[in-house]
């Protein structure tokens, strides 16, 4: 409702303390759902004519959750988070919907949720090309395999470095181009030898913020644990602060997994509140040490899969 006006006049969106969130856009005034409120933030943050106001009132942001966390936009992308919660992983659908084919990726899907995944694919009119993995879980079996028996034109993708089989296998410096749109990987081992990154592309039309896919590697306020699968605090630590944190600020920050009900968070903020990255290295090293976390119950199970899930014909029937 308000979209056409905002995009046209400096406006304010800001929280009265009487009347609840506010809208001001030249001499109108009107109140505006929560609902509203976050389309409403997300077209402010485009067009970029958000203006905070002083003592009398808090930017509705503020009330929104995550501190000063921004989506990212771009006019081609389409994006979904979607979850699964026995393994509480974050798969990612990103798709150009500006393409006549309109081409689509899965970061990450899980087994258990391909056939809800591929549902929406398809109410959405969307073409799978990749279904990616951001390295070999331990705790859950990738939907890849699976993706890619319903769908065989799909490749699946990992790294090299995780010596796993897949279609593609991509290094550090490498894109993913989905229509327009593309991701670039960035090696960021540590959590296992192979995880990487994924960062949305520089250039026109690509999602402004950008928005970086962490695997386990950066996890909301944590990271992932570095006692299997060649891990190394060492190594996660000289990732995170050399590939990671050293993104724009702005960047959105999207793990493979949360445990506490975040959904996303941003270069900046993990800068400034991560438990454990913000620490220096040796007592990050201290802190990985002494986790004494639980193996993940399905390790015995997912890792095998997940090395030779990739491939359609190699798949083990519990795959
Ligand atoms: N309880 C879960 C496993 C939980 C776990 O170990 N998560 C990993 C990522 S999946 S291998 C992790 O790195 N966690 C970091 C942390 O601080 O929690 C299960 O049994 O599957």
């Amino acid at each position: 409702m308000f979209s056409n006006a905002i995009a046209s006049r400096p406006c304010l969106l800001y929280q009265d303390q009487e009347s609840g969130p506010m809208l001001k856009v030249g001499f109108l005034r009107a109140s505006v759902s929560n609902a509203q409120t976050h389309h409403l933030l997300f077209s402010l943050r485009r067009i970029n004519l958000a203006t905070a106001i002083g003592n009398r009132s808090k930017l509705v942001r503020s009330a929104m959750g995550s501190h000063s966390t921004a989506s990212s936009q771009s006019p081609k992308l389409l994006f979904r988070q979607l979850f699964e919660k026995e393994s509480s992983t974050y798969t990612y659908l990103l798709a150009d919907v500006s393409h006549p084919d309109k081409p689509a990726v899965l970061i990450d899907p899980v087994d258990k949720t391909v056939d809800r995944d591929l549902s929406v694919v398809k109410e959405l009119g969307l073409k799978l090309i990749y279904a990616m993995n951001t390295h070999v879980h331990a705790d859950h079996i990738t939907g890849s395999g699976l993706i890619k028996s319903k769908l065989p034109e799909v490749k699946s993708v990992i790294s090299k470095a995780s010596g796993a089989k897949a279609d593609v296998l991509i290094e550090h410096g490498n894109k993913i181009y989905f229509g327009d749109l593309f991701l670039e990987t960035r090696a960021t081992p540590g959590h296992t030898s192979g995880c990487v990154t994924y960062v949305t592309g520089d250039g026109p039309d690509q999602p402004q913020p950008k928005m970086a896919f962490t695997g386990d590697a950066v996890l909301i306020r944590g990271c992932g644990r570095t006692d299997f699968q060649s891990g190394s605090s060492e190594q996660l630590y000289k990732s995170v602060h050399s590939q990671i944190f050293s993104l724009p600020k702005d960047t959105c920050i999207y793990p493979a997994h949360d445990y506490k009900g975040f959904t996303v968070s941003t270069v900046g903020e993990e800068m400034l509140y991560n438990a454990r990255l913000t620490k220096d290295e040796d007592t990050f090293r201290g802190i990985m040490a002494n986790l004494n976390l639980a193996y993940p119950k399905m390790i015995d199970v997912a890792v095998p899969a997940n090395l030779v899930c990739g491939f359609q014909d190699l798949i083990p029937k519990n795959c």
